[in-house]
């Protein structure tokens, strides 16, 4: 695959990336080779040799010297490369070359010798036909001064030959070259996930203006594209027009569609699934979410851990001395003329051939590279063999609060002013116009608030505008110096007094605003906990490690996240500046020892860099968390991350049992050898086998639990927890849980276990993640877990099938009565000093006096028969999040939209495609 680089397009120079296929690349022995061949060329750049997958990534000058010249170069050391086209896998060579044939049926033949003196010669005829590759390899690495398996091959066929053991040398030739080919095969499987992922997003690019199909490569930021239904997005953009869902397995793991309309991100390398979109590209292709995933992933492998460089020191020393060791038995005992100087002989070979270090070599680099690319796979982007060592040896895991254990989508639930002069829609305007320069979760959610009141914030008018870390921030605006914040700020405002709230709801994150040293407004905020978040924590436990939420926010707002969470959390500390967690983080690593640290924002970074393993939040989060952390999450399931931990300490005992392995089998020939029977073809084959036992054993990792799943998936005579945790770990290709009112399940689980059809409540409840029990005690119908349209997709990504269960048929007064319970909006406002207007967000007309006003008004005047409640608005759903349903009818009552579930997800029982949420005004 040929791929452009940092190319400057009007100048000459233009670095080019190129992937080459090397089948001669067999162990970390040959890295020094290739480099030595690449690197004296004119115009090569960069060399990388990722030894596990075969490949080779050259960035090099494609004027000075062309993928086929460098192709050319390594073949002449026989190397067997070639150019990796775009869009293929590796070639994985199913059938033996017709030498290796050859080789086996000569050597079979010479087996009947016994009957046949003259047919041992067959033999020889075997070790001839055998040998041509691994001779011109050997002088190929004899001419650069490097000693390669090749030559020890070699050395040791000679050998056989030279003592008249024909049938030994035609054995080690044939298990040596087999063992070559099994081992080719099976890292071409591995790499075939590996270039997938490289390869995920497309090279052509459709203009919505011209129809033109163009380069991605080529298209400029601000450029729309079209895409649709059944296409994958070329670019990283924003959705301008069209609706449809969004397939993003690919890069976050997650199998349920996302919802996308105008104003939605939508990354490169996704599936348009059903709809016509067109997409204002944000970034250059080169620059796209997956791009920087796939270098991520690449430069992971390159990178060798502790235990790799290791290794590979130990081998620097090893080969060496073994071959000096094989050499003096040779010599020595012909010198002093011993009575069985063939005896001795075949020791040294014997040694000579144990001095290959293959499998303790390949030990580690198969193993991360399989739990990498595993990883990868499932959404989670670790940097290195290295993380993955650190991440298995972790026994605290804090997670940063906003964001990251809730969801860090705030809904404001009171806005007031407390100054009788400033009227409420001016306090609003003022602070959603400086909070629209601040990325903080709570600057949206007033923005948000504002607009719903038909205030247009201003950005542009704000002056001076500042962030505190951990306090709030302040701007000038209207010749005021406004600050938002914390009850910290009040500092920064130089006012004394902070104003309380009184009757407050419970939980929420209060903010106060000052007008110069005056304060003149406070308002709340609420958040949920993400779905998965007690899950997440308790799995932890369950792993024996430690949880702590270390959290900028109130100590209240920490103890309703605490309370959501059932106590899950053992250490909590709450109202942090940055610091203070970058503090509380080397605490805690001196005190319980490794430690990881999720978090999402952008005052993360320095705890993130302070832990031993970092983990950001989400291809969307802040970049400076990603830049810093070690693993990023793709998606936001906190869920991944005992996954990870359990990823990690699987390859850690992966990579154990392979070091092992791989010595006991070389000490077992070594003393069988020195016990007086010294088998050359047993040392032959102790060590090619053991190379191809270590990547066997490391590919289980890349292995799907496809079988474990259907059964759990199906049977129903399991454990309500059992049955949690298996719908929760059900990955690709079975049922999974998704968000918190929809679930969605893809092919196999539907085929074969009919999870649509079932009616037992608890089943559905379990699938769907609803937490509460009164769900379906209350509606009969399955309310709770009806995503209403489930998905199948395969990869082909041609057969798209959706299945339409019959949920519409729900009984709607019961759920109008059910809901009108329990959705948002019915809460009153707290007054309690005479001079404080009040808002929530799902208002319109905002109160403006400053008198005893509240306003609860619903954001869309559509009442319902009684008059007493709104349908929540469509657009406003399409706005804020996006319809997670496909379905029209739910659509146009927008029964479906995000912020609405979002609103269920909070209240548990109301969650579901086909109800109205109501509004309710009091
Ligand atoms: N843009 C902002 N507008 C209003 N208040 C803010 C803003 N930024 C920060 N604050 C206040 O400062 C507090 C601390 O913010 P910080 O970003 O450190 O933590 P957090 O996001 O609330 O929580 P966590 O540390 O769990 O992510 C917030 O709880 C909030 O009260
Ligand atoms: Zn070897």
């Amino acid at each position: 695959m040929g791929e452009v680089g940092n190319d400057k397009r009007n100048g000459e120079v233009r670095y080019q990336k190129s992937y080459f296929d090397v089948l001669g690349l067999c162990c970390s022995s040959e890295v020094p080779l290739i480099e030595k061949i690449l690197k004296p060329l004119d115009g090569i750049q960069k060399v990388s040799v990722i030894v596990p997958s075969k490949t080779v990534i050259v960035v090099h000058d494609s004027l000075l010297i062309s993928p086929l010249q460098i192709v050319k170069a390594l073949n002449q050391a026989r190397l067997e490369a070639t150019i990796r086209a775009y869009g293929t896998d590796n070639i994985i060579k199913k059938w033996p070359s017709p030498y290796i044939l050859a080789c086996g049926v000569l050597l079979l033949v010479s087996l009947f010798k016994r009957f046949f003196h003259p047919l041992q010669w067959f033999a020889l005829a075997a070790v001839v036909v055998g040998m041509p590759p691994i001779i011109f390899r050997s002088i190929a690495a004899v001419r650069r001064y490097t000693l390669d398996i090749n030559i020890l091959m070699l050395i040791a066929v000679g050998g056989a030959v030279a003592l008249g053991d024909y049938s030994e040398a035609g054995f080690i030739v044939f298990l040596f070259t087999v063992a070559e080919w099994l081992e080719a095969r099976a890292s071409g499987k591995a790499t075939a996930g590996m270039s997938l992922l490289m390869n995920m997003a497309p090279q052509k690019a459709v203009l919505a203006e011209t129809g033109q199909v163009v380069d991605a490569r080529d298209v400029k930021v601000n450029t729309i594209v079209a895409v649709k239904a059944g296409e994958v997005i070329p670019i990283d953009g924003v959705v301008v027009d069209g609706r449809s869902e969004v397939d993003e397995r690919s890069l976050t793991g997650e199998s349920f569609p996302v919802a996308k309309q105008a104003q939605s991100l939508v990354w490169a390398g996704t599936l348009n699934i059903d709809g016509y979109i067109s997409v204002r590209t944000t970034a250059l292709a080169e620059h796209s979410a997956v791009a920087k995933m796939a270098r991520l992933v690449e430069e992971a492998q390159n990178s060798r851990s502790q235990t790799q460089r290791l290794i590979d020191s130990c081998a620097k020393y090893y080969t060496p001395a073994v071959v000096i060791a094989a050499a003096g038995f040779a010599v020595i005992p012909s010198i002093m003329r011993v009575h069985n100087p063939k005896h001795w002989f075949q020791l040294a070979l014997v040694l000579l051939v144990s001095a290959c270090p293959c499998a303790l070599v390949l030990s580690t680099p198969v193993a991360t590279f399989c739990a990498l690319l595993k990883a990868a796979r499932v959404g989670l982007l670790i940097k290195g063999g290295d993380v993955l060592e650190a991440l298995a040896r972790i026994e605290v895991v804090a997670f940063d609060k906003t964001g990251t254990i809730t969801r860090g989508e705030f809904a404001v639930v009171e806005f007031c002013s407390i100054d009788s002069e400033i009227a409420l829609h001016e306090l609003l305007y003022w602070v959603a116009s400086i909070e629209s320069k601040s990325s903080h979760p709570m600057a949206s959610a007033l923005v948000d608030c504002a607009r719903l009141n038909s205030i247009e914030p201003k950005p542009d008018c704000v002056k001076e505008f500042h962030i505190y870390p951990g306090e709030g921030i302040c701007g000038e605006i209207d010749g005021k110096t406004i600050y938002i914040g914390n009850k910290r700020i009040a500092a920064r405002a130089s006012c004394e007094t902070v104003p309380e709230l009184v009757d407050m709801k419970e939980g929420v994150t209060v903010g106060h605003v000052f007008s110069g040293t005056v304060p003149v407004g406070v308002f709340t905020l609420s958040d949920t906990c993400r779905t998965g978040s007690a899950e997440a924590i308790k799995e932890l436990k369950l792993l024996g490690i430690k949880t702590a939420m270390l959290t900028g926010d109130s100590t209240a707002a920490a103890m309703h996240a605490q309370n959501q969470l059932g106590h899950a959390i053992e250490d909590l500390h709450a109202e942090l500046l940055p610091e203070d967690k970058v503090r509380i983080i080397n605490d805690l690593k001196t005190r319980e020892g490794s430690i990881a640290m999720i978090g999402d924002g952008m005052n993360d970074a320095p705890a993130l860099a302070m832990a031993d393993v970092g983990i950001s939040m989400g291809i969307s989060g802040s970049a400076v968390a990603m830049e810093t952390s070690h693993i990023t999450l793709m998606s936001n399931d906190i869920r991944k991350i005992p996954k990870a931990i359990r990823l990690a300490r699987k390859t850690h005992f992966k990579i154990i049992g392979n070091i092992f392995f791989s010595i006991i089998t070389k000490i077992a020939i070594l003393a069988l050898a020195f016990a007086g029977h010294p088998l050359l073809w047993a040392a032959v084959l102790a060590d090619v086998g053991t190379c191809l036992l270590v990547i066997l054993n490391s590919m289980m990792l890349l292995r799907t639990r496809t079988q474990k799943e259907k059964k759990c998936c199906g049977s129903s005579h399991k454990s309500p927890v059992q049955r949690t945790a298996c719908a929760n770990h059900c990955a690709k290709g079975a049922c999974r849980s998704a968000s918190p009112c929809g679930q969605l399940k893809s092919s196999s689980c539907l085929d074969e276990h009919s999870c649509h059809g079932h009616n037992d409540a608890e089943e559905l409840r379990m699938h769907s993640n609803c937490e509460k029990e009164d769900c379906h005690k209350e509606s009969p119908s399955p309310s709770c877990c009806q995503e209403s349209v489930r998905h199948t997709m395969n990869a082909s990504q041609e057969h798209l099938i959706s299945i339409t269960p019959a949920l519409e048929h729900q009984d709607d007064h019961l759920q109008k009565k059910h809901c009108r319970r329990h959705v948002a909006c019915k809460h009153k406002p707290n007054i309690r000093e005479d001079h404080r207007s009040h808002v929530t967000s799902g208002d319109r007309p905002l109160a403006s006096n400053s008198s005893r006003a509240s306003a609860n008004i619903c954001s869309n005047t559509n009442k319902n028969d009684t008059g007493e409640c709104c349908k929540s608005d469509w657009e406003e759903c399409k706005r804020k999040d996006g319809c997670s349903s496909p379905q029209e009818i739910t659509r146009e009552i927008g029964g479906c939209c995000r912020s609405y579930m979002k609103e269920c997800g909070k209240k548990d029982s109301c969650c579901g495609g086909g109800m109205i949420p109501e509004i309710i005004t009091e």
